[in-house]
């Protein structure tokens, strides 16, 4: 194996998604190699099929086109254990306290459960959660709620999380504040991420790479790396580094006349 032996690999995926004898196609042609530990952002206009990819990659669509790969010899990938997810909305079961919905996926790989219960107090503390684990999701905030589905998408050490617009339905400061522990944890946890955005700025605060979907049926614009340094900071979106990188990404969305 090479060293760089990426941990996903796309090539030409292509998705058509067909009812009652119509097709649609949502993803034309998107192409990247993902290494382990790399937090991705994919960012591209609303319908252009930005979900449809990172469902495939769950395993929850089948491509009809492309190869997908997903591990390599350094690290082999189990799609029934190894995917944590999180969605836009936190999805938590309201009659389970916060510590037993971060324990659910837990439970349903079947992992010893006095260890994974030491694993959801230590991933609660981890997300800011300390304290609030015999709560029910409706005494939370919308951003506390989130950082619990945060919490349960790790709790079975899962080796690739992919989340869909995550902090889509929080304000802008709670937002924010998710970005810089979305930071925090992934350089902690060291996971590959894939991460789906609308928002430019999170596409470059947060990312190790950026892919660009165009307008669907997706097609993969651009994708290339954020070399920004880490730790990252908020002030860092005032530097002329990240407008730059802003501004490539209008630019590859169409949105602006020049880089
Ligand atoms: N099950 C389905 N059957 C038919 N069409 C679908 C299905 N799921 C999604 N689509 C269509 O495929 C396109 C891509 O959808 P997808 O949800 O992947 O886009 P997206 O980029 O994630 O959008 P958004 O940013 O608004 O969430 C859209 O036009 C959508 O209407």
């Amino acid at each position: 194996m090479s060293a760089d032996e990426p941990f996903i690999s796309l090539q030409n995926v292509r998705k058509v998604y067909r009812s009652k004898g119509a097709e649609f196609l949502a993803v034309s042609d998107v192409t990247m190699d993902v290494q382990e530990g790399e937090l991705v952002s994919l960012v591209g206009p609303s319908g252009c099929g930005k979900t449809t990819v990172l469902k495939i990659l769950a395993g929850l669509h089948d491509a009809d086109g492309g190869t997908i790969k997903i591990g390599n010899s350094k690290t082999p990938f189990d799609p029934a254990r190894d995917i944590g997810m999180v969605f836009q909305q936190a999805l938590l079961l309201k009659w389970r306290t916060i510590l037993d919905n971060v324990l659910l996926p837990a439970e349903i790989v079947g992992l010893p459960m006095k260890a994974a219960r030491a694993r959801a107090r230590d991933l609660l503390n981890l997300v800011g959660l300390a304290g609030y684990e015999d709560k029910y999701p409706q005494q939370l905030s919308g951003g506390m709620q989130q950082r619990t589905a945060i919490a349960r998408a790790f709790i079975h050490d899962p080796k690739l999380i992919l989340m869909d617009e995550p902090f889509g339905a929080l304000d802008a400061l709670t937002r924010e504040q998710m970005n810089l522990e979305m930071l925090r944890i992934w350089r902690e946890s060291g996971k590959t991420i894939l991460f789906v955005t609308h928002s430019i700025q999170e596409a470059v605060f947060l990312a190790s790479h950026c892919a660009v979907l165009t307008a669907g049926p997706a097609r993969m614009a651009e994708y290339f790396p954020i070399e920004l340094p880490f730790p990252r900071a908020l002030p860092i979106k005032t530097t002329d580094e990240f407008g730059a990188y802003a501004r490539r990404i209008y630019a590859s969305l169409g949105l602006s006349p020049s880089a």
